[in-house]
Order: structure tokens, then C-alpha cells, then sequence
């Protein structure tokens, strides 16, 4: 598994979290998975779905409003990938209630109530199954955690406790639950570039968040993907520079596709 490096962007390797047993279909079932990123060699039992099915699994990451949707919308246009955004509409109705608008209209008390949502929801979108060869996701369990939960705590929105909730429903997820990534390609834009489209895209809750807020998160970004100084990475780094015109970016995804389909040559 594996891809190149070339004009523009750059790839460079992590671990991986590959199941190793094969079981029957549909179902979590405890399997041997070996973690090797995570625990140096050792083998440890994981829960996993669908026998550890062997797909692909990239997963597109980036700030709000970065193209990331635009950038799956293309792959799902033109290949035999499945593709999975982000469930925000789940997010902006729960039985009725819009946990995203809450949380922006009030951090300190809903922060914890999306940001649960938001990792069982993703949760479920890394072990749903699919029947094409690839699957690519629009973020992942990992950039929740790491970035998402991680600034609301940083920025002192997020109490302490409900951090501290949080990261061990996380902990015990990412130890039990087999959740393999083959690749991350990160959507690289300025802060400035999102807050550009984000108010292009228009979408009613967004409306209160300012530039400072997009400098934050590209900040963990940055720090998780391109310095490696915060949290481990679940697979390599594929960046593509993302802050170019639709037209450009439709063009270096094409560019991109072969190094982007190699997570799946193994
Ligand atoms: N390369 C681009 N240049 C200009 N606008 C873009 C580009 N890519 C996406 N957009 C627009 O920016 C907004 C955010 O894009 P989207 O794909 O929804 O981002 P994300 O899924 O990362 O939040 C949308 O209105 C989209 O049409
Ligand atoms: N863990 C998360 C993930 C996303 N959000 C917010 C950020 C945006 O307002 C919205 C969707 O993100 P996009 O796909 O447009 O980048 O959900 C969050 O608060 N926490």
C-alpha cells in the first residue's frame, strides 16, 4: 500500500490499523487485528465490521468550507468509489433538534452534546459497509477528536469534564474498535480562502463563525497533518494545496487520482 510523491503535493507514510483475521459479513465480531502504528508490533483483539473487509479507506480531510464535498462529489462522479460526506443533516436534526446550531450558539453548554453525536455518527460511517472497492469519507472519527474537540477544549469553550467524557468514549472506541485508514488527503487552504466560501456556501448556523475561528482549526491541522506534533496519524499524508478555482482543483484531482486510488492496491 502506498503511493508516489509529485508536483504540488507530497505523500509520506504512517502506520496502519488493518484487521488481519477474516470473519463473517455485517457484524461486529472480536477479531485479531494488529495495530502496529499504535502499539509498535504487537497483536491485539479489536472489534471489527465486516470481517475486516479489506476496502480501501481514504478519507478526505480539511477546514470548513475547504472543498472537501466538492472533492468527493468529483470522485463519486467518476469511479467505482463509494462515497460517504459528512452526516451533517443528521447533525442539524436529531429527532427534531439541531445540536450544530446549539453548539455554535452556545459552545460552553452544547459543545459536548454535538461532538457526542458527532462520533457516533462517524462512528457509524466508518463501519458501515459498502460494495465498491473504495470508500471515501469526508473526515473521519480521528479529525472529530483531534481537531474538532480539541479546539473547543483549547479555546476553553469545553469544560474539563466534558473533555475528559469525551476522550474516553474516544479512547475505548479507537482500542476496541477496529477502524482501518488507508490514506488521508488533506484539502491544504488558508483560513482566509474557507471564510471566502463559507459565506459563499451560505449555510444558516455558519453564520457566526469569524476568520479566528478558521485560523484555529487550520492550526490543528497543520500541527496533526504536516508537523506531526499533536495526535498520531491513522495512515499516510496525501496534501494537495486547495486554495486554486474550482477548474484548477477539478484538474489536480484528476492529477491526484492514481496516487489517491494506490491506497487501494493493496
Ligand atoms: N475550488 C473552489 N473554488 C471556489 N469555490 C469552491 C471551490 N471548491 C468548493 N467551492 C465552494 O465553496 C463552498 C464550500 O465547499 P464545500 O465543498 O461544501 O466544502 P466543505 O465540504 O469542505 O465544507 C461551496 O459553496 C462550494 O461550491
Ligand atoms: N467534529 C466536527 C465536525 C464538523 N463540525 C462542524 C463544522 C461545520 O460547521 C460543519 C460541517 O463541516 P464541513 O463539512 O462544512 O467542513 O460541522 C463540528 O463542529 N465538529
Amino acid at each position: 500500500r502506498g503511493a508516489g510523491t509529485g508536483t504540488g503535493s507530497s505523500l509520506t507514510a504512517a502506520g496502519c490499523n488493518r484487521a488481519t483475521e477474516l470473519c463473517d459479513g455485517g457484524r461486529l465480531i472480536q477479531s485479531r487485528a494488529r495495530s502496529s502504528w499504535q502499539r509498535g508490533n504487537s497483536t491485539t483483539v479489536k472489534l471489527v465490521q465486516n470481517g475486516g473487509d479489506n476496502k480501501a479507506v481514504i478519507c478526505i480531510e480539511g477546514n470548513i468550507a475547504s472543498g472537501k464535498t466538492t472533492c468527493l462529489e468529483y470522485f463519486n462522479k467518476t469511479g467505482n468509489i463509494q462515497v460517504f460526506t459528512e452526516p451533517v443533516h443528521k447533525w442539524r436534526n436529531v429527532r427534531g433538534h439541531n445540536p450544530l446550531a446549539l453548539m455554535y450558539q452556545d459552545p460552553e453548554r452544547w459543545g459536548i452534546t454535538l461532538q457526542t453525536y458527532v462520533q457516533l455518527t462517524m462512528l457509524d460511517r466508518h463501519l458501515s459497509s459498502i460494495s465498491s472497492p473504495v470508500r471515501m469519507m469526508e473526515r473521519s472519527i480521528f479529525s472529530a477528536k483531534y481537531i474538532f474537540v480539541e479546539n473547543l477544549f483549547r479555546s476553553g469553550k469545553m469544560p474539563e469534564v466534558d473533555y475528559a467524557v469525551l476522550s474516553e468514549w474516544f479512547d475505548w472506541i479507537t482500542t476496541n474498535i477496529c477502524i482501518p485508514v488507508d490514506l488521508i488527503v488533506y484539502l491544504q487552504t488558508s483560513p482566509h480562502t474557507c471564510h471566502e466560501r463559507l459565506k459563499q456556501r451560505c449555510r444558516e448556523e455558519e453564520k457566526v463563525i469569524p476568520l479566528e475561528y478558521l485560523v484555529s482549526i487550520h492550526q490543528l491541522y497543520e500541527d496533526w497533518l504536516i508537523k506531526r506534533t499533536s495526535f498520531p496519524l491513522p495512515a499516510p499524508v496525501l496534501v494537495i494545496p486547495a486554495d486554486h478555482d474550482l477548474q484548477k482543483m477539478l484538474h489536480k484531482y484528476e492529477e491526484n487520482r492514481e496516487k489517491i486510488l494506490a491506497a487501494s492496491y493493496h
